[in-house]
């Protein structure tokens, strides 16, 4: 029973899906991807094929390859895996979310359709549902992420008595800044013991001040160790050390922002740091420069997140 499931909360890595030099998906690194997260990062949780690991452009095909490698390398290692299984056909997201629950999957999320779009809260719950009711034993997320989907319908208004609609819901991917309709969707939830998880990575004190109850995002693949850090911080009320490590990460999430910073500019940074090779991304993204792979190593390495030891005996030049 989803109501059973331990509530996901902590650090969620947005996963990349690595990928060769001919754009095909990389299988062979997930289980060394699985062991960096929890070693090195101290991320027990992913949350696969969503905005970061380019789900929408994958195949219905792949996305269900790459949701069964994490699973099955995550098993006895993570915490929980979370497969984003939304698309622009409800049959499609079916498919995936039951897919999900066969291979033991934790979690489905699942944002808007954004082509022809919902245009209003109840159009919007009621394609939800349907997912959601193709995979009735698994905990169901909304992930809200207006800025990408263009469906603006407020996450506080979708939340509104959703569970009579899809008594699997368990929670909220709430990947927007608007600080008035998260704080909301913690207000009006107390009751239900929601998952209330904030996807700003910059920005995440604010969410936690709000009551967020976890968070998931991409930056987590490479600076969950020092994110944890604001969250431990938090956690013991110690408020000006936690907004000292929110600034740190501020200043490189800045840096990089100001040189473009997305999905590709993710898969270098994380193959910098962490030694794993993520590949390009797919059209329509472009790789990122070698430009902006040395600035962004320079901006690590001055903000002490990159050590030597983790550079230790590897070509810089061989990381892009
Ligand atoms: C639009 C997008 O990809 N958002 C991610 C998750 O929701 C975040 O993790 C950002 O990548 C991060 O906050 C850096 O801006
Ligand atoms: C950032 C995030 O949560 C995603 O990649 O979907």
């Amino acid at each position: 029973m989803a109501t059973l499931k331990k509530k996901l909360q902590g650090l969620v890595a947005a996963t990349l899906t690595p990928m060769t030099e001919n754009g095909e998906i990389n299988f062979s690194v997930i289980g060394q991807y699985v062991d960096y997260l929890v070693k090195e990062q101290g991320v027990k949780n992913v949350f696969v094929n969503g905005t970061t690991g380019e789900g929408l452009s994958l195949s219905i095909s792949e996305r269900r390859q790459v949701a069964e490698e994490w699973v099955t390398q995550g098993r006895n290692k993570l915490d929980q895996v979370v497969i984003h299984v939304g698309a622009l056909s409800l049959k499609e997201s079916q498919e995936l979310a039951r897919h999900a629950a066969e291979i033991g999957a934790d979690g489905i999320a699942v944002i808007a359709p954004f082509f022809f779009k919902p245009w209003n809260k109840d159009v919007l719950v009621n394609f939800l549902r349907e997912v959601a009711a193709a995979a009735p034993s698994l905990p169901f997320y909304y992930y809200h992420i207006p800025a990408l989907t263009g469906v603006k319908i407020r996450a506080e208004e979708v939340l509104d008595g959703i569970q009579d609609k899809i008594p699997s819901f368990q929670g909220l991917k709430f990947s927007d800044t608007d600080l008035l309709d998260f704080g909301q969707c913690v207000d009006q939830n107390h009751q239900q013991q929601f998952a209330l998880l904030f996807g700003v990575d910059e920005q995440l004190l604010s969410g936690l001040v709000m009551g967020a109850t976890g968070a998931v995002g991409s930056t987590y693949n490479y600076l969950g160790k020092k994110t944890n850090q604001i969250l431990e911080a938090f956690e013991r009320k110690d408020f000006s050390s936690a907004l000292n490590y929110q600034f740190c990460i501020q200043r490189f999430i800045n840096f990089v922002v100001k040189l473009g910073f997305g999905v590709a500019q993710t898969k270098a940074i994380m193959t910098l740091v962490s030694g794993i090779p993520m590949g390009p991304p797919r059209l329509p993204l472009q790789k990122a420069t070698r430009e902006f792979t040395d600035h962004a190593a320079a901006k690590l390495k001055s903000l002490d997140f990159l050590s030597t030891a983790d550079l230790k005996g590897r070509n810089l030049g061989a990381c892009i």
